[in-house]
């Protein structure tokens, strides 16, 4: 008799409606500590979980923010082909590579 295989990915376990309402809603408040929404452990696992879980997380996290932010304030910023496609392999990948066109904010006048 074959094994039997358990295969399990993060990214379903993120879009599990029973663990995150309405998963796809861009909601960074479900994220927010003492709130209404208390995260059940192991449920946002994107840096894994337990004794291995990644040690660069808290960097990661850092370089993440620091980018976002200049991004956001700097520039503005439009998807190539907003419609893009996203492939799941186990994890998102956009089929065309997510092309993004980058514009300088233009300066305003003081
Ligand atoms: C967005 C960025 C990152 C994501 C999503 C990520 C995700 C992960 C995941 C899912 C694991 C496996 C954890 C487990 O088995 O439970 C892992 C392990 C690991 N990550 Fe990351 N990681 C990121 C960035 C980094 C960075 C910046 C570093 C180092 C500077 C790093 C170093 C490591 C190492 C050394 C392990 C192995 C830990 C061990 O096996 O004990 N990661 N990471």
């Amino acid at each position: 008799m074959a094994p039997k295989q358990l295969y399990w990915s993060a990214s379903f376990t993120h879009r599990d409606a029973n663990l995150f309402p309405e998963p796809t809603k861009f909601d960074p408040s479900r994220f927010d500590e003492g709130g209404d929404h208390t995260l059940i452990p192991f449920s946002y696992v994107s840096f894994g979980g337990g004794p291995r879980m990644c040690i660069g997380k808290e960097f990661a996290k850092i370089i993440i923010l620091t980018f976002l932010h200049h991004l956001v304030n700097r520039f503005r910023w439009d998807l190539v082909i907003p419609d893009e496609k996203v492939e799941y392999d186990p994890t998102p990948i956009p089929v065309k590579g997510l092309p993004v066109r980058v514009l300088p904010h233009i300066p305003s006048v003081p």
